[in-house]
């Protein structure tokens, strides 16, 4: 661990511009689409990130060869050798991502059998995968659970279903997507996800020949095909490291220019930031002509002086306000006047990173209550899920311990924010979603240094 730590001193503005590649959360799930197909995938902008070396560690011990391609970012999959690959080497992917579950219906689809390691990801709550299982049995899976893994097998084959989620889990929804894309006849998900991602991987599995329909009021129609072929794609942008910089320009009194940035997956985001006093500018991509090199569009963020707005927000599935923004944004309202209500209601556990913020100086209290309109799942499950931030606060430098990757970038917005030297460790665990973080912060006039 302690290798694993970033001396920051903190008080400097962030002012500069950087560059989001492919969201993590799409990169990974379109890496294993590439299982289903009958020839090789193309997919650009990947990021590296730690989740990307996961899934292509995965992919390979399942016996698709991964390679770079021409471009920066380009990765090409070809599965030709799924059903050759051993994969007795698999439990060393065991506790480092939550993407091994959403191979199930791929492997089930080409082997008839799986096996899943022990899943990973952040460490923020149970993560119950019982909507993902209830699913599969519901497609005529079998399901074993053992101290290992989960066994599966598909001695019939998998079918079409109509099944209803009870809440529009992310996770479970690209479950259906990916097994009942090739199941034998028409599924109906209802209250599905509906994430840009989630969109996105739509787009692939239909790019693979794939036919699904995206109906109003969260149904999602899938007609399985019995073959699909690879893809080439050009994911959506990350628009959670693109707010997490933006929160960063706010509580540092900076100005970051995001390249790649995309308004319409971060409206509620950018509704938010308005009204807490942050300025942005959407800036649209020109292509490049005779005599005009172009120019990237993005989003520049800006801290416009005086002082910030205490706000009340609630996290909720999309189009609602990401779970995986607040942590960033938390830092940036400890310096807003006033007092800002942040309701949890995707995670139960998802404060817990606020207790490093008040050994820094600030002011945030949190409750079991749902502070927010509306009575979520957590209400009087005795769950910390509501947050009253207190503003604004100086904050000033400490010893901090990271423990989940958007917590982890929070405390090192607190560190960048605050006055004097602090020490953040476990950043490594950063690299998990941020890409070239450090390169970033360096880009953007941060005093950081590995010690
Ligand atoms: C790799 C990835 O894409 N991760 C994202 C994904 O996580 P992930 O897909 O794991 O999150 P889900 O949307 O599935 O989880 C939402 C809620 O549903 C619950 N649940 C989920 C599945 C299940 O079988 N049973 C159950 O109870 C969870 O405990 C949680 O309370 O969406 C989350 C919500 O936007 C984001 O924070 C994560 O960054
Ligand atoms: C919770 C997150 O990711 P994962 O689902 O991969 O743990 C996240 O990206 O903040």
């Amino acid at each position: 661990m302690t290798d694993d730590v970033l001396v920051v001193h903190g008080g400097t503005p962030l002012e500069g511009r950087i560059r989001v590649r492919g969201a993590k959360n799409l990169v990974s799930k379109a890496m294993v689409a590439a299982l289903l197909g009958d020839s090789p995938s193309r997919l650009f902008d990947v990021p590296k990130i730690r989740d990307v070396e996961v899934v292509r560690g995965l992919l390979g011990l399942h016996g698709v060869k991964v390679t770079d391609g021409a471009e920066d970012g380009e990765l090409v999959f070809d599965p030709a050798n799924v059903e050759s690959a051993s994969t007795d080497q698999i439990n060393v992917h065991a506790g480092s991502s939550r993407i091994p579950i959403l191979f199930c219906g791929p492997l089930l689809h080409r082997l008839g059998h799986a096996f899943i390691p022990d899943l990973g990801g952040c460490h923020i709550g149970p993560r119950p995968i019982d909507f993902h299982l209830q699913a599969l049995r519901e497609f005529g899976a079998t399901v074993d659970k053992r101290p290992e893994g989960l066994h599966l097998s598909a001695p019939n084959g998998l079918h079409g279903t109509k099944f209803a989620l009870p809440y529009p889990s992310v996770g479970a929804t690209e479950q259906v997507l990916l097994t009942a894309v090739m199941a034998e006849g028409v599924t109906e998900l209802r209250n599905a996800a509906v994430e840009p991602e989630i969109i996105d991987l739509i787009c692939i599995l239909q790019k693979m020949g794939a036919i699904i329909k995206v109906h109003t009021d969260r149904v999602i129609e899938i007609q399985g095909v019995p073959k699909l072929h690879g893809y080439t794609h050009r994911p959506i942008p990350d628009r959670i490291e693109a707010a997490s910089w933006a929160a960063a320009a706010l509580a540092t009194r900076g100005h970051v220019e995001v390249l790649g940035a995309q308004q319409a997956d971060m409206m509620t985001f950018l509704n938010i930031f308005r009204s807490v006093g942050g300025e942005y500018e959407v800036t649209d991509t020109r292509p490049p002509k005779l005599g005009d090199p172009g120019q990237e569009g993005g989003i520049r963020f800006w801290h416009p002086g005086g002082e910030l707005n205490a706000v009340a927000l609630e996290t909720d599935v999309h189009p609602g306000f990401m779970t995986d923004w607040q942590q960033p944004l938390v830092v940036a309202l400890t310096q807003a006047r006033g007092l800002s209500i942040v309701h949890e209601t995707v995670y139960e556990q998802r404060l817990g990173y606020t207790e490093a913020l008040n050994s820094m100086g600030a002011n945030i209290q949190v409750y079991r209550d749902c502070l927010g309109g509306t009575p979520c799942r957590f209400g009087r499950r005795n769950f910390k899920h509501s947050a009253v931030i207190a503003g604004p606060s100086k904050l000033h430098a400490a010893d901090l311990v990271i423990p989940d990757l958007r917590a982890g970038f929070s405390h090192l917005i607190a560190a960048l924010a605050a006055e004097g030297t602090s020490r953040v460790y476990g950043v490594d665990l950063i690299n998990r979603g941020y890409e070239d973080f450090e390169a970033k912060l360096a880009d953007l006039g941060a005093h950081a240094e590995r010690p």
